[in-house]
């Protein structure tokens, strides 16, 4: 693709911060493509030039197009003309700011805001990866608000090396998929406040149907950091609730409390082939409608987002119930083969995205991006492998993530079904299933742990308004041991 550019391109910063990721599709809007597109519609422009606006246009084509629209108007082809060409080709989309969708609760996709309603804009077509990078185009394309350069640049440096430190001590998930032990394709760890939490999570809570092992005490940075995690993720919450859902209220089973984080999973991407498959976070203990707010450090990865489709609206793509549901998905591993750790099967979990089409959000080193309530029901995220990354100044290849989640004190695990096997079982909900879309229950998750069989116990959970289970509120007023708020346990 340098062959299309003479001289050497700028490293496009933040929010535009070029996407070099893994695709077949020609029409990935690499810089090139980008500038292809630019050229052919303003070919009075000289290519160096429309570089140049690019770059300042922090890489949006849309920006771009607008800015020498304007300019352009007197000279022939009407702006809206301009901006709907780029629209065409090669599926960029323009104007994105003011298209919202949600999903109710039959799983059928509409609009969500006033705004949206004025705008006639499609989501992302069938086989097109549609990239975002400005927050308004974010918030209304998907369930997630970004906030880019969030915290002050030395402290995201600093908590950058802290966490690099850290990674020393993490590891890959192990599970069991298909009779064989599996690694995940990135490395993490789990940070608690207290060490009565550190024990009660290594022997208590599980993860993916083993308990955690690798579960460390937040770091001073991480501590402070989530007190600027929490004000901003309250605060996009509230301004989601009121401009976004219906009537501005929050949804069923959103908690209508403060979101006080009290546990958070970092993850640590070394190079571009680590990644993570297309997946829900699980809500176990997170419970139903979680928000999660996911700060990225170090090298800008693709966040790849797609609405999860009930089985009759996707009827050309095989499902698997497992693939569905299983952790395999979860991980990005859907097929073993003999002899590797893990091999991604590309055929389902990529054949749904091309089907439905996905969105790709940028995230670039000292962005925050909150996934709110609808998120974790209603769509699956992944990070992509990517063919070439930009290295980081810091963390030369890597990239680490930090999601800062809200366990809820009602569904601590020692008040969670167990199963037959009398493991804790997990919480989940029915993604795909039309009759059965959006209910939640508790099942065993024996048959993902390496050496276990599992049953086949299934209890549907039923939660009040505010997202509790029935059983809840009862037994936590007797004993409870909750995990603490981060920024509270110090
Ligand atoms: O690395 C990321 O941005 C996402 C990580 C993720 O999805 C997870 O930890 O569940
Ligand atoms: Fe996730």
């Amino acid at each position: 693709m340098d062959t299309f550019i003479s001289r050497k391109r700028p490293r496009l910063s933040n929010a535009s911060e070029e996407p070099k990721q893994n695709s077949s599709d020609p029409c990935e809007d690499t810089t090139d493509t980008k500038l292809a597109i630019l050229l052919s519609l303003f070919p009075a422009i000289k290519q160096d030039e429309l570089l140049d606006i690019l770059v300042s246009c922090e890489g949006s084509v849309e920006n771009v197009a607008e800015l020498l629209s304007t300019k352009d108007a007197t000279a022939g082809t009407p702006a809206s003309k301009k901006r709907t060409a780029v629209a065409s080709l090669c599926g960029i989309q323009t104007s994105l700011s003011s298209h919202v969708f949600t999903t109710s609760e039959d799983g059928s996709m509409r609009p969500m805001h006033e705004h949206a309603r004025k705008k006639n804009l499609s989501p992302p077509k069938k086989g097109k990866t549609l990239h975002l990078y400005s927050p308004e185009d974010i918030a209304a394309y998907t369930p997630c608000t970004i906030i880019h350069n969030f915290l002050p640049a030395k402290e995201a440096d600093a908590l950058l090396l802290e966490l690099l430190d850290e990674s020393k001590h993490f590891s890959r998930y192990d599970f069991q998929l298909f009779n064989r032990a599996v690694h995940s394709p990135h490395t993490y760890a789990v940070y608690v406040s207290t060490p009565e939490e550190h024990r009660q999570q290594t022997s208590e809570y599980t993860y993916g149907g083993t308990s955690r092992s690798n579960v460390r005490q937040a770091t001073p940075k991480l501590r402070s950091v989530s007190r600027q995690v929490q004000k901003i993720v309250n605060s996009e919450i509230n301004k989601r609730i009121r401009d976004v859902y219906p009537d501005g209220k929050k949804l069923k089973y959103q908690s209508p409390k403060e979101w006080r984080p009290n546990a958070a999973f970092v993850n640590c991407y070394d190079g571009p082939t680590e990644s993570v498959g297309y997946h829900s976070d699980k809500l176990t203990y997170l419970g139903p409608h979680p928000v999660i707010g996911s700060l990225s450090l170090g090298v800008a990865r693709e966040f790849r987002v797609r609405r999860i489709v009930p089985r009759d609206e996707d009827e050309t793509v095989e499902e698997e119930e497992e693939e569905e549901e299983g952790e395999g998905e979860d991980l990005g591993i859907n097929k073993l083969s003999p002899g590797s750790n893990y091999t991604r099967n590309q055929t389902s979990s990529a054949a749904r995205a091309d089907a439905q089409g996905q969105i790709s959000i940028h995230l670039p080193h000292n962005s925050l991006l909150v996934m709110h309530a609808e998120m974790q029901e209603e769509w699956k995220h992944s990070i992509a492998p990517a063919q070439t990354i930009s290295p980081h100044p810091i963390s030369g290849n890597r990239r680490i993530n930090i999601t800062y989640r809200w366990c809820r004190d009602t569904l601590n695990p020692r008040y969670t079904p167990r199963c037959k096997c009398g493991e804790h079982t997990i919480l989940r909900c029915v993604q795909r299933k039309h009759e059965t879309r959006g209910r939640y229950m508790w099942m065993c998750h024996g048959g993902l742990t390496p050496g276990k069989e599992g049953c086949s116990f299934f209890q549907w959970a039923e939660f009040d308004d505010d997202g509790d289970p029935v059983w809840g509120k009862q037994t936590i007023q007797d004993e409870a041991p909750t995990l603490a708020n981060f920024s509270a346990s110090q």
